[in-house]
């Protein structure tokens, strides 16, 4: 399909939403964080902002009664597939279907389970580009149940750096719903009250952007929370050249404790015996002042950090999977475990150069 030759009708007339809940007495499920946005001018709202045109192929998580699902389609898209957990979905979503000329397809699953590559791969819709092209016509959407909302968002950020899942046929966006304060946190700013080890791994490899927030009381039944609808576009370059679970574990002990010294927090990556030297060895090499504040800290200087705590682990097999908790786990005993060094850099073609990164200085204090 092409932009020239895509073209969609507006879905006909339905039941209101109000009346297909009652219809199909969907009675929302609080084990499944069911809080359905029934306001088809947010819905509405959601489906515009994201941003896609009627080339693209949409997936969205978590359809529910498919309020969202509506503003999907008829915002117009060329193809929508949905991925919802709950069989008492099904019969509502297919009577959508049946109004939807063909453009609907549903999937009965658990989204932290389902292969949504094979999605977009079978139905021969997205094109795929080059990384550093902008985006394929793909995008993924959702309001999310706040209780899968974290592990899938890490999930995606993770495939997402890798090129893999969906984003193996390029920078696919997406536009989710989080509670406000985990939105707040992906998109929270150096030396904001929202830095977090999520800000890192969220703003390393995409731009988040907080599109509008939806109160509570929008929802039915109504959370106690606001809920932020944010928008990802994957980076043409990563800021910061190591593989996820490298920057994923830095980050996360950067933040072990906010309010100390990042020296007290980096010392959390290694065994207590050595920790003093090596955390030493790090900050003075990545010209970070011990007494910083993590949420003081730029990406760059994290970056430098990454990259210089995976050069110990190279030198190191088995500190990479050291983890301050498990006390009785030796760095000799580690080095045997099949993944004992960290993994590596996916290097991208071209781009922007590192090599400031591997004399281990962030960027900004290059002149200093
Ligand atoms: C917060 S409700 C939102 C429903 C609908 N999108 C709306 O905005 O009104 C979350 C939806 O996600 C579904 N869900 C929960 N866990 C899921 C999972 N692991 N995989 C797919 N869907 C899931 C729930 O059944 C529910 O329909």
């Amino acid at each position: 399909m092409t932009a020239a030759t895509s073209t969609f009708s507006k879905l006909p007339p339905l039941p209101a939403l109000r009346d297909f809940i009652h219809m199909y007495r969907l009675k929302a499920k609080k084990i499944l964080s069911q809080n359905y946005l029934m306001d088809m001018n947010l819905t509405r709202k959601i489906a515009r902002k994201a941003n896609f045109d009627s080339n693209t192929h949409v997936i969205e998580v978590g359809p529910g009664p498919g309020g969202i699902t509506r503003a999907i389609l008829d915002e117009g898209c060329a193809r929508l597939d949905v991925v919802e957990i709950d069989h008492r979905f099904i019969p509502p979503l297919e009577h959508l279907a049946e109004a939807a000329d063909g453009r609907l397809h549903i999937h009965r699953g658990d989204v932290l389970k389902t292969d949504l590559a094979t999605i977009f791969k079978d139905a021969k819709i997205v094109q795929q580009k080059e990384w550093f092209d902008f985006s394929p016509n793909s995008h993924i959407i959702g309001n999310l149940p706040f209780n899968i909302a974290s592990p899938l968002i890490i999930k995606f950020l993770r495939e997402m750096s890798r090129e893999e899942g969906p984003w193996q046929f390029g920078r696919t966006p997406l536009t989710l719903t989080f509670q406000l304060e985990v939105a707040q946190r992906l998109c929270g700013e150096i030396d904001s009250e929202h830095r977090s080890r999520l800000s890192i791994v969220t703003q390393y490899i995409c731009e988040p952007k907080i599109l509008f927030v939806i109160p509570g009381v929008c929802f039915v039944p109504k959370p106690e929370i606001d809920v932020g609808v944010v928008k990802f576009i994957p980076r043409a370059e990563p800021l910061i050249p190591c593989d996820f679970a490298v920057v994923e574990k830095v980050a996360r002990q950067t933040f072990t404790f906010r309010q100390k010294y990042v020296s007290k927090c980096i010392k959390t990556l290694y065994p207590t015996e050595i920790a003093d030297e090596m955390a030493h060895d790090l900050l003075k090499n990545c010209r970070i002042d011990p007494t910083q504040r993590p949420f003081k800290l730029g990406i760059d200087e994290i970056g430098a950090m990454c990259v210089f705590y995976e050069k110990q682990c190279q030198k190191m097999p088995g500190l990479f999977l050291h983890e301050v908790f498990k006390k009785n786990q030796t760095i000799e005993m580690l080095a045997n475990e099949p993944n004992a060094l960290p993994p590596t850099f996916k290097k991208l073609k071209g781009g922007i150069s590192y090599s400031s990164f591997e004399d281990g200085i962030p960027l900004s204090k290059l002149s200093n």
